[in-house]
C-alpha cells in the first residue's frame, strides 16, 4: 500500500529530525507527547505492514535480540591512539617539532576536550548506519552496533545529502556526570555493583550483550574525527570535515575551536582546564591536531600515534569528589 509506505517514509524523516533536534542540538521543537504520537503512529504502520520496517527506523533503535557473545569486525582504517603531552614544555615541543617538520612558523591546530569514555568507529553505509565497534586494539574491535543504536545522540541515519557513500566516524562514548550519580543510585537501590567512574560505566553500559539494558543507560556520543571516507565533497582541513560532519547530523564538541601555534594551543588548554568541572562530562585533557589534512599526511605517525596529534593531559581529578 503506496500510501502507507508514503506516509511511514515521511514519519520516519519527521522523527530522524526531532530526535536530531532533541537528542543532537538539545534544542527540540515539539514537546515530548507529541514525538511520542508520531513514534506510536509509526509503529502500529510497521506493525501493520512489517515490509515498512527499515534499519533507520526510529523504532528499531531498540530492537535486537541478544546475542551469546560480541563478534569481532575489522575497522576498515586503522584507529590511532596519541601521543600524551603531560607539561606546557612537552605541548611547546610538539608544537615545535610539528612546526620544524612542516617548515613553516605559525601552525593552525583544530583543538577539542579529549573525553573520557569509549572510543569507538561509527559505519555509514549510504547514509544509515551500518555498523558500530569498539576501538579494540586499533585494528579489531567488538561489534557493538546493536548497543550503539540506543544511543539517541547517534544518528540512524545522516542529514542533508551530499554524505559520502562510505564513511567511518569515530567519537566517543560517555556517560554524563548527572546520568552517572543517577544510574549509580539505581544501581545501590537494585543492590547490585556501582561503577567507579563515568568511564568503566560507559564501557559497562555499551559491552552489554543485551541492548535492551544499554537503552536504560543515558549515554552520549561525541564525534571527534573520521576514518574510511569513499565519496562525498573534499575537504582540505579537520575543521572543514568536522564541519561536514556536524552538518550531516552528527554531535560535536561544542568547545571545539581552530587555534594558531604555541600561544593558541596553550591559552586553550589554560581555558579548558579552568572550565574542567562545569563540563557536563568527564574529560582528561584536550586534544590538538594538525588541521590541514595534506599536513598530517606529510607528519604521518609512529607506530599507531599520530605526529600530527597530541594529547595534553591534565593531572588525574580527585576520585574523592565524586
Ligand atoms: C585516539 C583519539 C582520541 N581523541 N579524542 C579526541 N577528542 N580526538 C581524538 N583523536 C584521537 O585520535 C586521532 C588523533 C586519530
Amino acid at each position: 500500500p503506496d500510501s502507507a509506505r508514503a506516509r511511514a517514509e515521511a514519519l520516519r524523516a519527521e522523527l530522524l529530525h526531532h530526535n536530531y533536534r532533541y537528542y543532537v542540538l538539545d534544542d527540540p521543537e515539539i514537546p515530548d507527547d507529541a514525538y511520542d504520537r508520531l513514534l506510536r503512529e509509526l509503529q502500529a504502520l510497521e506493525a501493520e505492514y512489517p515490509e515498512l520496517v527499515g534499519p533507520d527506523s526510529p523504532t528499531q533503535r531498540v530492537g535486537a535480540e541478544p546475542l551469546a557473545a560480541f563478534a569481532e569486525v575489522e575497522h576498515r582504517l586503522p584507529m590511532l591512539s596519541l601521543d600524551n603531552a603531560k607539561s606546557a614544555e612537552e605541548l611547546a615541543a610538539f608544537t615545535v617539532r610539528v612546526g620544524r617538520a612542516l617548515g613553516r612558523e605559525a601552525v593552525d591546530f583544530v583543538a577539542e576536550p579529549k573525553l573520557d569514555g569509549l572510543a569507538i568507529n561509527l559505519t555509514y553505509e549510504d547514509g544509515v548506519l551500518s555498523r558500530a565497534a569498539t576501538r579494540g586494539d586499533g585494528r579489531r574491535g567488538e561489534d557493538v552496533t546493536a548497543q550503539v543504536r540506543t544511543v539517541r545522540s547517534v544518528p540512524l541515519r545522516l542529514r542533508g545529502a551530499d554524505w559520502p557513500r562510505l564513511l567511518e566516524v569515530r567519537g566517543e562514548i560517555v556517560l554524563p556526570t548527572a546520568g552517572f550519580a543517577r544510574l549509580n543510585a539505581r544501581m545501590r537501590e537494585s543492590g547490585q555493583r556501582t561503577f567507579a567512574n563515568p568511564r568503566n560505566a560507559a564501557a559497562g553500559s555499551l559491552r552489554q550483550l543485551d541492548p535492551a539494558v544499554t537503552a536504560t543507560r543515558p549515554l552520549a556520543f561525541v564525534c571527534y574525527g573520521f576514518g574510511a571516507v569513499e565519496g562525498g565533497p573534499a575537504c582540505a582541513t579537520q575543521y572543514e570535515m568536522l564541519q561536514a560532519l556536524r552538518d550531516w547530523g552528527l554531535p560535536l564538541s561544542p568547545q571545539l575551536e581552530r587555534v594558531r601555534g604555541l600561544d593558541g594551543c596553550d591559552a586553550y588548554q589554560r581555558r579548558i582546564g579552568a572550565l574542567r568541572e562545569q563540563l557536563p562530562y568527564d574529560i582528561d585533557g584536550v586534544v590538538f591536531k594538525v588541521d590541514a589534512l595534506a599536513d598530517q599526511q606529510a607528519l604521518g605517525f609512529v607506530a599507531r600515534a599520530p605526529r600530527w596529534a597530541i594529547a595534553f593531559k591534565y593531572p588525574a581529578q580527585e576520585a574523592l569528589t565524586r
